[in-house]
């Protein structure tokens, strides 16, 4: 039997995100800074410091959670925090490349209440934008880790890398048949998010100089808080309030086979066949059609299921940590994946 954890976290999550980006931003803004015009711009202005012109406008920007993984991964690994920022602003640039693209895939007109950059600047820009912040990230990594594990800390990177594109291909493609079940939603999900919240934290490891066993408990780790916060988002994608989350359309209006749907779907209940017939439309979801959905999904025990298992994660994660005592930032971070609303 799996002992139970406890998530009492020692201080506010809030409050490590916040000293992570106050140790993590100086280094993201220079090396954004060093980008030529226009990326430069283009950069400044989807990470929320400045408007269209270029001129200094603090916008809403990212929660920093997969910095802060990395840098309290450092911590509970016996490392100090300032080894870790070079990991930390490449896994935040990765990251949000891959916003960038996947804002034109699924041609996604706002993010942090703010136009995405492929509505001011066109989709080939911000395709080239994205590529240039991977470019950044790989180029940061190989200079600066520390402990002369760069080329380890680039080959764990672009693994993750690799790893999200099946998962969005499984995202945008795989997973749109009828017939997807639970484990195929779960590998998905693990690819298009578990593995970079994995490599996050084994980068974190790596800057602190741990062993190789202790660098793969932390990437367990972190991929274990990847499905769990990507269920979390599930959930808030269908029950959130759209103006907390940012998230204006409903994950139900664009049919998406995320996991509380999923889990509805192979309940083998009579909500499932209706659920089914009316993901099976072809016609645009009305109101009344996504609040049905939304209905259904609850009734199946779609959405306690997917609750439950965001649960059963964090407590997979916490299991692999290597001394609680250090942890205590990464539990204090754990909780917070499951306990937000946006
Ligand atoms: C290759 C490719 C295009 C992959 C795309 C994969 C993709 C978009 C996965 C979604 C991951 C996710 C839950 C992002 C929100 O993170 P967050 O809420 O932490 O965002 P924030 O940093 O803006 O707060």
């Amino acid at each position: 039997m799996t002992a139970v954890v406890s998530v009492s976290p020692t201080q506010p999550p809030t409050e490590i995100l916040a000293r992570t980006r106050k140790l993590v931003e100086p280094m993201l803004r220079e090396a954004i800074a060093a980008l030529p015009d226009p990326l430069r711009r283009m950069a400044g202005y989807h990470f929320g410091w400045w408007d269209v012109r270029g001129n200094p406008a603090p916008g809403e920007s990212g929660k920093m959670l997969r910095p802060a993984l990395t840098v309290s991964a450092c911590l509970a690994c016996g490392g100090v925090p300032e080894d870790a920022v070079p990991a930390a602003v490449a896994v935040e640039l990765i990251h949000n490349f891959t916003l960038i693209h996947d804002d034109v895939m699924d041609g996604d007109t706002l993010r942090h209440a703010r136009p995405t950059v492929w509505t001011i600047w066109g989709i080939p820009d911000a395709v080239l934008l994205g590529d240039a912040l991977h470019a950044v990230a790989a180029e940061l990594l190989v200079r600066a880790m520390p402990h002369g594990v760069g080329a380890q800390a680039l080959q764990r990177l672009e693994s993750a890398v690799i790893e999200l594109c099946r998962g969005q291909h499984e995202d945008c493609h795989g997973q749109s048949g009828s017939g997807a079940t639970i484990a195929d939603c779960e590998r998905m999900e693990m690819g298009k998010t578990g593995a970079l919240m994995g490599c996050a934290c084994a980068l974190g490891a790596l800057a602190a100089g741990a062993a190789p066993a202790t660098v793969a408990a932390l990437d367990r780790c972190g991929r274990e808080l990847g499905l769990a916060f990507q269920f979390t988002d599930d959930l808030i994608g269908i029950w959130g309030d759209p103006l907390v989350s940012g998230k204006p359309t409903s994950d139900l209006a664009r049919r998406k086979r995320s996991m509380p749907v999923v889990a509805a779907l192979c309940s083998q209940t009579a909500q499932a066949a209706e659920l089914a017939r009316i993901y099976g439309g072809r016609d645009p979801m009305s109101p009344t059609d996504i609040a049905r959905a939304a209905e259904l999904i609850e009734e199946a025990g779609g959405r306690n299921w997917t609750q439950r298992q965001a649960d059963r994660h964090i407590q997979a994660a916490l299991c692999e940590l290597p001394d609680a005592r250090t942890a205590a930032d990464l539990i204090a971070l754990a909780c917070l994946v499951t306990h937000r609303n946006r």
